[in-house]
C-alpha cells in the first residue's frame, strides 16, 4: 500500500535532505511537503522531481507558527489523506543567536569541551518574541503548532489496525535547566530553542504513553550538527568551514528502523574511521513533568481553540499560560 508521509519544514536544510532520502527508500510513497513559503516549497517539489521523476510529492500550505494556519491545513489533510503513515515535525527557528564567544574559549580549555561542542551547552542565546496569537514564538513553532497538528490529525493517526509514527527532530542542544514547567513557553529566559526541544523531548514521552494503544508512536531524533540555514544564521559559512576539522566528529546521519526506545533520542554520529551510525541515548526526561507538560499544551489547546472560534485577542492567551 501507498504510505503516505508528511514532512513539516520540508524545503529546505534537513527537511529536504530527509525528503530526497525518504524517496530513495521509497519510490511508491506519496510525500507532503509542508511548508509556510510556497515558492520556496515549490522549488523543493521540483527538486525532489528531478532525481524521482515519477515520484509522488504534494504541497501543503503550513506555518506551524500560526494556529489558524495549524488548523487550515489539517482540515486540507483531513480532505486529501484517509491515513498518514509518517509524520515529521522538523520544521524549526533559532531566531536572533547569540554565540558568547567568552564562555567558548573558557569552555575550550576546561573538562566541558567536548560536551561543549556536541550541544553548546552555555554557548547559545536567542531573542524570542510575541507572535500574531500571542504566543512566544519558538515555542509556537519548535513545539505548540506541531503539538495542535498532531491533535487535529488525531482521526489520521490513530486509527484502528494501523500504525502511525511521528518524528521530532530535536536537538543535542534540548537541556533540562533550559526549561521550566511554570514557563513552558519560555518567557523569561534566553534559551528557547533549548528550552522548546527539550520540551518536544518530553511531550514525545507523553504522547507515547496516551496514544500507543491507539496505534500511534512517537520518537525523537538528534541530527547533530548539520550546515543549513539555521546554523549559516548563527556563523557566517566561513567559519563553519575554518572549524569543519573539528566538528566533523559531530557529523551526519544514519537511521536504522528499529524498535525504538521512547526514553532514548536517536543521535546521528560519526566514527573516528568516518562510519555514521545511529545511538540511542536515554533522554533527562521524567514521566511526572511530561504529564504535567501534556495537560499544560492540552489547556492551552483549549483556549487557542476558544480564541480561533471568536476569531481574535491575543492578550488573553497571553494572559492564561
Ligand atoms: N542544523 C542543525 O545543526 C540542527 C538542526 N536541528 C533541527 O532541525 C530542524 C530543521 O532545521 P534545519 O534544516 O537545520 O534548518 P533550516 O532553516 O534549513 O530549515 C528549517 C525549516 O523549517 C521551516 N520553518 C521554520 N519556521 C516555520 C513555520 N513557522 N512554519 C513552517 N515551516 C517553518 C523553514 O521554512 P522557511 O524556509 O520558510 O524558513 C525550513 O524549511 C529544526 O527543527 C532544527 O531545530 C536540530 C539539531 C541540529
Ligand atoms: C569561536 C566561536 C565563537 C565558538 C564556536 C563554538 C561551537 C562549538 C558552537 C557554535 C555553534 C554551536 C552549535 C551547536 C554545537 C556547538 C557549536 C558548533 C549545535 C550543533 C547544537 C545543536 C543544535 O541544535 C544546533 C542548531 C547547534 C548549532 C550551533
Amino acid at each position: 500500500m501507498q504510505r503516505v508521509v508528511i514532512v513539516t519544514g520540508a524545503n529546505s536544510g534537513i527537511g529536504l535532505a530527509l525528503c530526497e532520502r525518504l524517496l530513495t527508500e521509497d519510490s511508491q510513497l506519496r510525500l507532503c511537503l509542508a511548508c509556510r513559503n510556497t515558492q520556496r516549497a515549490e522549488a523543493a517539489r521540483s527538486a525532489l522531481l528531478t532525481s524521482h521523476t515519477n515520484a509522488h510529492v504534494d504541497l501543503l500550505h503550513l506555518d506551524v507558527g500560526s494556529v489558524q494556519s495549524v488548523f487550515t491545513a489539517a482540515q486540507e489533510v483531513k480532505a486529501r489523506y484517509s491515513r498518514i503513515d509518517f509524520l515529521y515535525l522538523n520544521a524549526g527557528i533559532m531566531p536572533n543567536p547569540q554565540v558568547d564567544v567568552k564562555a567558548f574559549f573558557k569552555g575550550l580549555f576546561s573538562r566541558n569541551v567536548i560536551n561543549m561542542f556536541a550541544t553548546a551547552e552555555g554557548l547559545l542565546t536567542q531573542q524570542d518574541r510575541l507572535n500574531s496569537d500571542g504566543l512566544q514564538e519558538v515555542f509556537a513553532t519548535n513545539l505548540f503548532g506541531h503539538f495542535l497538528l498532531i491533535r487535529e490529525l488525531e482521526p489520521l493517526l490513530c486509527q484502528a489496525g494501523h500504525t502511525s509514527r511521528i518524528v521530532w527532530t530535536s536537538s543535542s542542544n534540548a537541556r533540562r535547566s533550559a526549561f521550566s514547567i511554570e514557563d513552558m513557553q519560555h518567557r523569561n529566559g534566553t534559551e528557547p530553542y533549548s528550552s522548546s526541544k527539550y520540551a518536544s523531548d518530553t511531550l514525545s514521552l507523553a504522547l507515547n504513553r496516551h496514544k500507543n494503544n491507539q496505534g500511534l508512536f512517537s520518537a525523537v531524533i538528534c541530527p547533530g550538527l548539520v550546515m543549513t540555514n539555521l546554523t549559516y544564521g548563527i556563523l557566517p559559512s566561513f567559519f563553519w568551514t575554518l572549524i569543519m576539522p573539528i566538528m566533523w566528529l559531530h557529523w551526519l546521519f544514519l537511521q536504522k528502523s528499529e524498535s525504538l526506545d521512547p526514553r532514548a533520542k536517536y543521535h546521528s554520529l560519526t566514527s573516528g574511521l568516518g562510519t555514521n551510525y545511529t545511538q540511542p541515548r536515554k533522554m533527562d526526561i521524567d514521566d511526572e513533568m511530561s504529564e504535567v507538560l501534556y495537560s499544560k499544551l492540552l489547556d492551552l489547546e483549549r483556549v487557542v481553540r476558544g480564541e480561533a472560534n471568536e476569531g481574535n485577542a491575543a492578550n488573553k492567551l497571553i494572559n492564561s499560560t
